[in-house]
């Protein structure tokens, strides 16, 4: 498949899914100060089906996690449509149907892992039992069975990293929030947490909304791959990454498929290169 086939159509809405686990529609966001007013956010419309991975990536400043931000319920949008399993992002904070992991871990240091993790369960009164059980499966899920009793302070960035997933992830949430989870990370563990992450949605079955400053990140997690503008951010093109008989997993890495992808996603971000260089590319 070349790059120019592996990108589709400039909507970023997915026929096959009868209610989208996100539905954004016309989504303006402006901020206003004394200093002026910033339109962070300018018609953007997306549609994330359930389970599906997407990935938002576009230069800094176009309004990515601000996107991210108000799928979230953490702030508000000047106009538009929003919505989250057809509800309004608020209800749908509200039946937890959000686990939210940023840049920063963000765990409390003098917690433990299994404390931690069962923080979101222990603020919604779930019982002891039914916490301590979910602590057990999470912990195993993300390999740290045998950190359930460490701090934070004693984990890796990668670990703690980890840690702050199954957070997210323990009232089941049908949608996962991603701000740059991985960004701190040195190259090797943040492809090990990449492979880490896609075997976690594939076995959670949740959607993911995922920021990313990175090309191959955002193409070896992502269904699709969603394109912004500098600011005011708008979708410019979303990248359908399908990659006909390659399993997400390393050996996905060196695949033709893989590059051919990245491409789409460098074009559709910086425009195509001239000919000589994409030669060059495509190598
Ligand atoms: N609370 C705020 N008040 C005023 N302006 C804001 C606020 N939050 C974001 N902005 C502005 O909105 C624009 C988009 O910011 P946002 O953080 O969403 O971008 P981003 O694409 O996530 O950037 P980066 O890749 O650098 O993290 C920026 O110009 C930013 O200055």
């Amino acid at each position: 498949m070349t790059a120019a086939e592996t990108r589709t159509s400039t909507t970023a809405t997915h026929a096959s899914a009868p209610t989208p686990a996100v539905h954004v529609a016309g989504l303006d966001r402006v901020f206003t100060s004394k200093q002026g007013s910033v339109t962070a956010l300018s018609g953007v419309d997306l549609d994330v089906a359930p389970g599906e991975f997407v990935s938002l990536i576009g230069p800094s400043g176009c309004g990515k996690s601000t996107l991210l931000r108000l799928i979230g319920d953490l702030d508000q949008a000047t106009s538009g449509t929003l919505e989250v399993f057809g509800k309004r992002a608020r209800q749908a904070r509200l039946d937890q149907d959000y686990g939210i992991a940023f840049q920063q871990a963000g765990l409390l240091p003098w917690r433990t892992v299994a404390k931690n993790i069962e923080l979101p369960l222990a603020l919604h009164k779930v019982g002891k039992a039914d916490r301590e059980a979910r602590v057990r499966e999470l912990v195993e899920l993300i390999g740290l069975g045998d950190f359930a009793g460490s701090y934070p302070d004693q984990l890796s960035g990668g670990m703690q990293q980890r840690v702050a997933i199954a957070r997210a992830l323990a009232e089941r949430p049908r949608l996962l929030l991603m701000d740059e989870p991985f960004g701190a990370l040195d190259e090797m563990t943040r492809e090990r947490m990449q492979n880490e992450l896609v075997r976690i949605s594939a076995e959670t079955g949740a959607a993911v909304v995922f920021v990313t400053h990175s090309i191959p990140e955002a193409v070896f997690l992502s269904d699709r791959v969603v394109v912004m503008s500098p600011r005011p951010g708008r979708i410019v093109d979303v990248v359908d990454v399908r990659l006909p008989g390659t399993g997400r997993d390393d050996a996905l890495r060196e695949d033709q498929a893989f590059f051919d992808a990245v491409a789409a996603v460098r074009e559709a971000l910086h425009g195509a290169p001239p000919p000589a260089a994409r030669g060059v590319e495509n190598r």
